[in-house]
């Protein structure tokens, strides 16, 4: 397949993003001028030692916080615009599902707020995009009946459904064990591969930011910067093979000393 086809993705622009916090009334540096830029249909993973600002940059793209210093536009647009026009779907840590309505009824919700914004776009068929998350049959299931990796499948067919250019992802499968995590990247990747938008992904799971990405970026810590970015030039369509091959072993060992490296730094 050629994936260059079918995108539709939207640039994301970060541009000197600094963030403090108060911290027992002093202000600390958690972002400190932070670029980054996410081209159209591309995928990018972020990753970095715990605290190093990873979600507090993928919350300020999302306009769920405000920079300090610093902007964020999406195909040129100020985010509180992007947010109106429905640009960005988030995935978060945790399912987050609305106990008391259905499988189908918790992936509609983003199509039933702000419907002036869904005028002319392509919102998914619910039925069909659940079915492509493997959940055809489980439609009419409350959250309660589904297992932690089916809830997640379900979080994350929420925020393709109105079909956003951007999706922002903050460790969406850090809670769910191995195996059920395997078949969620796979699943993801494939979905994406087929239906390619700008992607910021946190993980904390070097192999998977390869798997997924075009680019990886590793941050360190304190305050939060960008440390490197690693291009990945593995072929796509990719599936569970690449991890066999030769070049998906350097990046994995590029990127474990990048990690490492930025972890010693914080130490000295
Ligand atoms: N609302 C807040 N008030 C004060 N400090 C905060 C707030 N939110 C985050 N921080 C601090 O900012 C730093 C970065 O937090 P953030 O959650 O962005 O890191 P992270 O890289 O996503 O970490 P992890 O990998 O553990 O999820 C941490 O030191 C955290 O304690």
């Amino acid at each position: 397949m050629n994936a260059a086809l079918t995108t539709t993705g939207a640039e994301v622009l970060a541009r000197g993003v600094t963030k403090r916090f108060g911290v027992r009334g002093q202000p600390v540096t958690v972002l400190d001028d932070v670029d980054l830029r996410i081209a159209p249909g591309e995928f990018v993973s972020v990753i970095g030692p715990s605290g190093c600002g990873k979600s507090t940059l993928l919350r300020i793209i999302a306009g769920l916080l405000d920079a300090d210093e610093g902007s964020v536009a999406i195909n040129g647009e100020a985010v509180p615009q992007a947010i109106r026009h429905k640009a960005m779907g988030l995935v978060p840590q945790t399912p987050a599902l609305l106990p008391w309505r259905s499988v189908r009824d918790n992936v509609l919700l983003p199509t039933q707020v702000n419907t002036a914004a869904n005028a002319g776009r392509n919102l998914l068929d619910v039925d069909e995009l659940l079915t492509s998350f493997g959940l055809g049959k489980d439609l009419r299931k409350y959250p309660r009946q589904l297992s932690g990796g089916m809830q997640q499948r379900v979080a994350i067919a929420r925020a393709f459904v109105f079909d956003p250019p951007v999706l922002l992802m903050d460790e969406p499968f850090s809670a769910l064990d191995e195996i059920t995590r395997d078949q969620q990247r796979l699943g993801l990747l494939d979905f994406w591969q087929s239906n390619r938008r700008s992607v910021m992904f946190i993980t904390h799971s070097v192999p998977e930011a390869i798997l997924l990405s075009d680019r990886v970026v590793l941050m360190a810590a304190r305050p939060g910067r960008i440390a490197e970015i690693t291009e990945i030039d593995l072929p796509r369509p990719r599936d569970e093979s690449v991890f066999l091959s030769p070049q998906f072993r350097e990046y994995e060992i590029r990127i474990r000393e990048g990690l490492r490296r930025v972890m010693k730094n914080a130490q000295d």
